[in-house]
């Protein structure tokens, strides 16, 4: 039986629709639409299309985006300048700082700079506690987004065997967190594990976030096993693949996500909703998007 598809910009669009609309019926009361700032530094050429997808979405639902597009060599002081403004301009809900910066830049310190209230990304150490002590806050938009997939396709996660591979901040690490909390058993592998396709072959659920293309193909899987593809890899020879080698895995699988349209465009949406999530506190709005 062929894998179910797990459809990302399908459910993604249907979040827009939602989020359009919260925005619509808040928008009287709060005097202003949400917006969210996106802070690029330099000139990483893969930023440049999420930034520009950011902003389209924001468009597309009734937000609005700042963009502020700084040069390579700017200064720590001078961005974390940028960075306060940002904070204290009250049309700004929602901040992102489009990683990676440039190896000048200590992006730990820039991030805790951050007011964590309007941390669109869930990446500032107080919004990553929360999540680890199940305390209500902005979520890591890549998990959360793949959290809301499985639930869309009402896969349970209840007791279920769940491995992660990778362990980064951005995504491995809440992914793990946000998989327990759902009550699966997780095991984090990455870059030194030992025997990783036995591993992998253990998982009911497979989460791949390693950033390497290919890395994962039908070794790893076993029979009925629901396989998340996380990485986004441009071609030499044109186009994207991720870290699964996914005409292999397909047949094997229960349920996939494609690359693209998978787990990219509800990053996306998750980012949205967070900015939407703040912009409804401050105004004393109803909580858009409950249940997600
Ligand atoms: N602070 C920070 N937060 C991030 O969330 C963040 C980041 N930095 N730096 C880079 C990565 C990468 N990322 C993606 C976002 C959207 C798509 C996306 O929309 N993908 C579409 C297709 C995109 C295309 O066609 O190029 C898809 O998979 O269908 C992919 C990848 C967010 N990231």
């Amino acid at each position: 039986m062929a894998a179910q598809r797990l459809d990302g910009r399908l459910l993604a669009a249907q979040l827009e629709t939602s989020m359009a609309a919260a925005i619509a019926a808040g928008l009287a009361k709060a005097g202003r639409p949400p917006g969210l700032a996106v802070l690029r530094v330099g000139d990483d050429p893969a930023s440049a299309v999420y930034v520009a997808n950011k902003e389209k979405a924001c468009a597309r639902i009734g937000a609005k985006s700042f963009g502020s597009h700084l040069p390579a060599n700017i200064s720590q002081a001078a961005l974390e300048l940028e960075l306060h403004e940002l904070n204290k301009n009250p049309a700004v809900d929602g901040i992102l700082v489009q990683l990676p910066v440039p190896a000048s830049i200590n992006d730990r310190a820039l991030l805790q700079v951050l007011d964590p209230n309007k941390d669109a990304d869930g990446l500032h150490p107080l919004n990553l506690g929360r999540l680890l002590r199940g305390e209500v806050g902005p979520r890591s938009c890549t998990p959360a987004g793949v959290m809301a997939l499985l639930k869309q396709a009402k896969l349970p996660l209840e007791g279920m065997r769940a491995v992660v591979v990778g362990r980064s901040i951005l995504v491995g690490q809440p992914m793990a967190l946000m998989l327990q909390q759902a009550n699966a058993t997780v095991t984090i592998a990455h870059s030194r594990s030992l025997n990783l396709e036995g591993i992998c072959r253990d998982a009911e659920l497979l989460v791949v976030a390693a950033g390497k293309p290919g890395l994962i193909g039908a070794n790893h899987v076993s029979p009925g096993a629901v396989v998340v593809d996380v990485g986004i890899h441009r071609r030499p020879e044109g186009g994207l693949c991720g870290d699964v080698r996914f005409a292999e895995v397909e047949p094997l699988a229960r349920a996939i996500t494609p690359v693209p349209g998978g787990v990219g465009p509800m990053t996306v949406t998750m980012l949205l909703l967070n900015t939407l999530r703040m912009w409804a506190q401050r105004h004393a709005l109803a909580e858009p998007c409950q249940g997600l």
